[in-house]
């Protein structure tokens, strides 16, 4: 996971990284005596086989929802950077987006993952983005019973703005405060059955079930695109809870799925 492109310009979102090596001071190999053994490609050339590459890759674009405050920014960064900053809450203005490609299998998968500000006065231009998404996160924060009582709400505009076959993941985000805690893990399990999506608890802050998320996003977005391909569909739901058993987080940091 190597490739990132960013409508952002903070330290988050930052430039694109080329993934050839290029090489130092901009110096080019000379050609050897005997073939092109140490023959360095120029940097057009390099660029222009990232783009042939990236082509063929297929994107998936994937929107970040819920409540100002709830966590959105710092899961995204977490699984771009695998960093978490407590310090630093600033809101999010409009919407951004980064990308991150994603190993499925043999395959690789991008997803463009879109930032969205949770504050009220951003909706209207939020909602343009959500036509043309792939699959939403929605999130709560476990320590605002608002940010979940709103997921509703959230649903709602869903349905109002989304595709109906988009993929939707219900995340209790800030699992990692015990004490805060003001929704229990099997209250966001009862919403999440109610509405047929799939859910899991996630910590920005301690990593728990970030990768898993995002992963099973682009499972199962890949398993939709060649759904006609594989009689055997892959089941989000049953993958979750599988990678909760065996994966390598602890029970407490168990997925749940429906
Ligand atoms: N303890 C803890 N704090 C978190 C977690 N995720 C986010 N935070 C904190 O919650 C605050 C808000 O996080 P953001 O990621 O900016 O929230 P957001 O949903 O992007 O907010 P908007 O941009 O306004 O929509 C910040 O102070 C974060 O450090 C988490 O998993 N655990």
């Amino acid at each position: 996971m190597t490739d990132r492109e960013d409508s952002m310009d903070d330290d988050v979102f930052e430039a694109v990284e080329a993934r050839l090596e290029v090489p130092k001071d901009g110096q080019r190999g000379t050609h050897s005596p005997t073939g092109y053994r140490g023959y360095q490609p120029s940097i057009d050339v390099i660029n222009l086989c990232n783009q042939l590459e990236d082509a063929e890759v297929p994107v998936h674009k994937t929107i970040l929802l819920g409540d100002s405050g709830v966590g959105k920014t710092s899961l995204l960064v977490k699984f771009d950077t695998g960093k978490f900053e407590s310090s630093k809450f600033s809101a999010t203005v409009g919407i951004g987006f980064t990308t991150k490609v994603v190993q499925v299998d043999d395959s690789k998968v991008k997803l463009q993952i879109w930032d969205t500000a949770g504050q009220e006065r951003f909706r209207c231009v939020t909602h343009a983005y959500y036509r043309d998404a792939h699959a939403l996160l929605l999130l709560y924060d476990v320590t605002n019973k608002k940010s979940f009582d709103n997921i509703r709400a959230w649903l709602g505009e869903i349905k109002d703005y989304a595709h109906d076959d988009v993929v939707i993941m219900l995340l209790g985000n800030k699992a990692d405060c015990g004490s805060d805690r003001a929704i229990k893990r099997e209250e966001g399990e009862r919403l999440a059955r109610e509405y047929r999506v799939t859910f899991m608890e996630t910590s920005a802050k301690s990593g728990q079930n970030v990768e898993l998320a995002f992963h099973a996003i682009a499972r199962d977005l890949t398993s939709r695109n060649a759904a006609n391909a594989d009689p055997q569909r892959f089941n989000v739901q049953d993958y979750v809870r599988a990678q909760a058993q065996h994966g390598p987080e602890s029970p407490q940091c168990a997925a749940c799925a429906f």
